[in-house]
């Protein structure tokens, strides 16, 4: 982690630079593999799970039979916990659910919005370094609770060909409709052109490796919507002298163990604190188990010294981190400027791990910069929005003329007809 002395905020495009993610190479393999799934289906998803993922599954499809074993074989303290982070993630989600609202734009005119879920949807949940069954619980309860019919999820099958049981137990916890061992390029052309064995979704969620990431942006090209542009793992932490440097070290740690593609940021306001930061983490390092992934992710990051907490907040809207941490005198003061940022922690005893797992909100968010447009995965991430309309007589009265004028200024004469038709009626 290189350090920065009040950096030239000229030089801040190039400091808060992600690691560099060259995807150009990849495509063209992940287009040919996406290509013989489309055209082959079950069989070519077999061929490249054995050239991949070095088995080939009994069957693909997670039988009643293994959820009932991993339901079985699961510690039940860790089940407690999948449980409370079910429930307070169920709680926020629900939440956000928003009821039609009937508007009478003028008397007699009725206007309202009925969120819908997405009847098809298809969960990835990475498998490869993690069996990252908390993702399960972030894109399981929205889908749920938006009314999603069918949910899909594919998650990488293990060496001996089954799937890690807190994954399998977490999907069925949650209503997964069909859980499949399928890693990879393989489960998102699976899920975008459905095969024998997986329905085709109408949208793909959920995070992954740099392969499943290709394909995603792929099968997005070709119009299957997507959540959003996930990438690498990202912290960026904002802390003056009350906080520990302790905690904030092992905040940045947190995110570092993630990849060696992840990036954390930390602005500070004194070179003291800073270097006390480092001494920490070097410490923590010495007993992390993936410290040498955690320490390959420290060489992409940054510290910077600035001395005005306005100068640290444009620092942290420019680069839009996925998680920010602050840990500052007056927190909510200043968060009230924060703009750009997927999901922020406030104060010392909010450790962005909480969010990971169990607060409640959602660890699927935008990396990358993106979090300057995007949102994370929420419940309307899993709805449209329809919208209807009413007309009373009297509305149509009051409203026809209007639509009358303006279709024949457009010169659509079918569309002044359809009013018309209608309010000579109504006079007669
Ligand atoms: N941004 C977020 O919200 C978020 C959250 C969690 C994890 N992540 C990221 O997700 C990623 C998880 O990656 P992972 O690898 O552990 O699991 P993964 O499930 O994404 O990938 C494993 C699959 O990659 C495929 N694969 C492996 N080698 C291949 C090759 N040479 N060619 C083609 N396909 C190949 C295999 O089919 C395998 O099933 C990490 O990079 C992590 O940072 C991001
Ligand atoms: N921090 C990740 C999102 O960037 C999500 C995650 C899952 N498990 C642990 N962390
Ligand atoms: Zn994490």
């Amino acid at each position: 982690m290189k350090t920065y002395l009040q950096p030239n905020k000229e030089n801040w495009d190039h400091i808060l630079q992600r690691p560099a993610l060259d995807h150009s190479q990849l495509e063209n393999t992940v287009a040919g593999v996406l290509q013989e799934i489309k055209a082959e289906g079950d069989a070519a998803v077999l061929r490249y799970t054995e050239k991949f993922d070095g088995v080939r599954p009994e069957h693909m499809l997670v039988t009643s039979e293994e959820i009932d074993r991993a339901r079985k074989s699961l510690d039940p303290e860790l089940k407690a916990a999948i449980q409370q982070a079910a429930q307070n993630i169920e709680r926020f989600h629900a939440s956000q659910h928003q009821e039609p609202q009937v508007v009478e734009t003028m008397p007699g005119v009725s206007c309202w919005r009925k969120s819908v879920g997405i009847e098809k949807v298809g969960l990835y949940i990475p498998g490869g370094t993690a069996p990252l069954f908390s993702t399960v619980l972030m894109l399981g309860i929205p889908a749920r609770l938006a009314g999603c019919r069918e949910i899909v999820l594919c998650s990488p099958p293990t060496h001996q060909g089954g799937i890690h049981p807190a994954i399998i137990y977490t999907a069925d916890l949650v209503g997964i409709t069909k859980i499949f061992k399928i890693g990879g390029v393989q489960a998102i052309g699976a899920m975008a052109y459905g095969t024998e064995s997986v329905p085709q979704v109408y949208k793909i969620f959920g995070p992954g490796n740099q392969y499943v990431t290709a394909a995603k942006q792929l099968v997005n090209k070709a119009g299957l919507p997507i959540d959003m542009p996930a990438g690498p793992s990202e912290v960026l932490v904002c802390a003056d002298e009350t906080a520990d440097p302790e905690y904030v070290a092992a905040d940045l740690l947190s995110q570092a163990e993630h990849g060696t593609d992840s990036q954390v940021v930390l602005i500070g306001f004194t070179e003291q604190f800073i270097q006390d930061v480092r001494e920490a983490i070097d410490r923590q390092l010495e007993v992390l188990p993936r410290a040498e992934i955690a320490r390959a992710a420290l060489d992409n990051s940054a510290a910077m010294v600035v001395t005005e907490r306005q100068e640290a907040l444009e620092m942290i809207n420019f680069y839009a981190p996925e998680h920010l941490i602050l840990s500052l005198k007056q927190v909510d003061e200043f968060a009230e400027g924060v703009i750009n940022a997927g999901s922020v922690f406030l104060g010392n005893y909010t450790p962005e791990s909480v969010g990971d797992y169990a607060s409640g909100t959602n660890h699927t968010l935008p990396t990358n910069g993106f979090a300057r447009s995007y949102s994370g995965v929420s419940l309307d991430a899993f709805v449209k929005k329809i919208t209807f309309q009413r007309l009373s007589p009297e509305g149509l009265r009051r409203l026809g003329p209007t639509v009358e004028a303006m279709a024949a200024a457009e010169e659509l004469e079918a569309h002044k007809q359809a009013v018309s038709i209608r309010l000579r009626k109504l006079t007669n």
